[in-house]
């Protein structure tokens, strides 16, 4: 599991370590860590140009420490200070020592640079970047150079994720102690680049994080495999309400979701049965009320069911099994209808049906996202699977402190090319049979959401791809994942 934390957090673990430590020790580790990553990235340091920008907080001493370390190798360093009057002293008279300078015309400089070091602003960074920065951040981009942000690309919310007006875009973030939030959720996360840990020794064991990734080992873990005492029941029956005789081909992709996220038997139930029993000769399927249909371990419901959605919605809400409710299920959706369920419930908009839930507006919830999620959650008191270019997957929310306090998850492995119609109709499917399989809603969630992404990736190979391409790749995603050992094509591993 990959862990971040937010900015409280970190700074009582650091002051609980720096207590411990000779003064200046964390920032050396830091700065170290930076300069080698820099050092990595140029090839030959000796003879390259390097441009520090300077901010006035602590963030603004690693990269002057760093520009030392830098500079004592051969490279020219030249920092572009955003307040000479309280730029980091120590900082700056170990660069001066090591034969760096104080840059008199920035663009200049910025415009000769290899490398630019991004110090304006780190966790202690508020709101948008300030007036000052804001023409350092564009040439920093406009340079060509390679740029380095330390810690977090400056103007970004280390928390939250969001962004407010002019940020530095990084090609790579060297991140210290631990990974903050908002550089794993997007739209922060697209100007971090590739992400870098930097471990400081921070003691964060005892603490919940706020965002958490599973990686491929925690998904081998809960992906269920049949036994020698399987039967099909106990693998789990997923029931379907999805399609509609305007939307057949939603009710295809839903059950090719089920089938291939390891459902016993899946029982169709709408207008879509003579599509699905072309495809899936296996499917069980049936004309009437989802509560007539026979015994199910999980309902999926809402993909391509039109309008008429609302009868079998309440049917299903009132069964005692696990609910996913999806797409055109969501629309009559009211939070009273999912509150009093005894049994889990897993919500998957997207960011615009997640927008119509909260009465907010779309760019509202993509601009925020992990506070959407969270809200929805408290909201509906149901576990909720944003979707989107950051998929997000947030426990079941209640008023108490302890709902708040547990993490979110943020999915490590998609791709944009699952943004194509249909494939939120097969990440139900699949994320229906691991409910009937007997997974909590947030592993459900977040696992089938997972194998959804690396299919995606493996589907696309870097080429368009459609929904049904991605289900099935499902099986190879799989295989990927639960092979001992054996690495996914596509899987992210080191960076995030
Ligand atoms: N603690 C530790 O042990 C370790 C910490 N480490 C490092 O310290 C960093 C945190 O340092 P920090 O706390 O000094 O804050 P920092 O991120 O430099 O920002 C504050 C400065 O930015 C300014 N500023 C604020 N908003 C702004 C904006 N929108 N636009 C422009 N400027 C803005 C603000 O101005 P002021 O409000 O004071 O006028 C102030 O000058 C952390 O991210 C990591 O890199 C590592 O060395 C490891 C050990
Ligand atoms: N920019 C993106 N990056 C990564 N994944 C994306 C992006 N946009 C959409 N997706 C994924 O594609 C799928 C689309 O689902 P959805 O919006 O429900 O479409 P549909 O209803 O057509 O199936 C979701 O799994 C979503 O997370
Ligand atoms: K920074």
């Amino acid at each position: 599991m990959r862990a971040a934390y937010g900015v409280e957090t970190v700074r009582t673990a650091e002051r609980e370590l720096m207590a411990r430590l000779p003064e200046g020790a964390l920032m050396q580790r830091a700065a170290a860590g930076l300069a080698a990553v820099c050092a990595g990235l140029l090839g030959r340091v000796y003879g390259s140009r390097v441009v520090l920008l300077v901010g006035s907080g602590d963030n603004g001493g690693d990269a002057l420490y760093a520009g030392a370390r830098l500079a004592r190798r051969g490279a020219g360093v030249a920092a572009v200070l955003l307040d000479a009057g309280r730029a980091h002293r120590g900082g700056l008279a170990a660069l001066r020592a090591a034969g760096g300078s104080v840059a008199g015309d920035a663009t200049a400089a910025l415009a000769r640079a290899d490398l630019v070091v991004d110090g304006i602003t780190g966790i202690g960074g508020r709101g948008g970047l300030r007036d000052a920065a804001v023409p350092l951040a564009r040439a920093a981009r406009e340079s060509g150079a390679v740029v380095v942000a330390v810690d977090l690309p400056s103007g970004t919310e280390a928390d939250s994720g969001e962004v407010r007006g002019e940020c530095v875009r990084a090609d790579v973030t060297v991140t210290f102690g631990t990974y903050k939030p908002g550089l794993l959720v997007d739209p922060a996360r697209e100007y971090a680049g590739a992400v870098r840990l930097i471990e400081l020794g921070l003691d964060l064991g005892a603490v919940e994080a706020d965002v958490e990734a599973l990686q491929h080992a925690d998904v081998a873990a809960l992906l269920p495999a049949p036994g020698a005492g399987s039967d099909k029941y106990r693998r789990g029956v997923v029931g379907v309400v999805a399609g509609s005789k305007r939307y057949p081909g939603a009710a295809v992709l839903a059950v090719a979701g089920a089938l291939r996220g390891g459902a016993g038997a899946v029982r169709y139930v709408g207008h879509g049965a003579d599509a699905v029993i072309a495809r899936f000769p296996e499917a069980l399927v049936h004309a009437g009320p989802p509560s007539e249909a026979g015994r199910v371990q999980a309902w999926v419901i809402g993909p391509g069911l039109g309008e008429d959605a609302g009868g079998a919605l309440g049917d299903v809400l009132a069964s005692d099994v696990p609910v996913l409710v999806d797409a055109d299920g969501l629309r009559p959706l009211e939070p009273e209808m999912v509150r009093g369920r005894d049994a889990p419930t897993l919500l998957t908009p997207h960011a615009g049906e997640a927008a119509a839930l909260l009465g907010v507006s779309r760019e509202e919830v993509e601009a925020g996202r992990l506070v959407a999620v969270r809200e929805l959650a408290a909201l509906y008191g149901a576990t909720v699977l944003l979707k989107g270019s950051t998929t997000l997957v947030a426990p079941a929310g209640g008023t108490g402190a302890g709902f708040a306090a547990r993490p979110v998850r943020v999915n490590p492995t998609g791709t944009p090319w699952l943004a194509t119609a249909g494939s939120g109709d097969v990440l139900s499917g699949l994320a229906g049979a691991l409910l009937a399989a007997g997974l909590g809603a947030m592993d459900a969630g977040s696992a089938a959401a997972y194998l959804h992404g690396l299919a995606g990736r493996l589907a696309a190979g870097g080429a368009p791809v459609g929904a049904m391409d991605v289900a099935d790749a499902l099986p190879g995603a799989w295989r990927g994942v639960v092979g001992r050992g054996r690495t996914a094509p596509g899987t992210p591993s080191g960076t995030v």
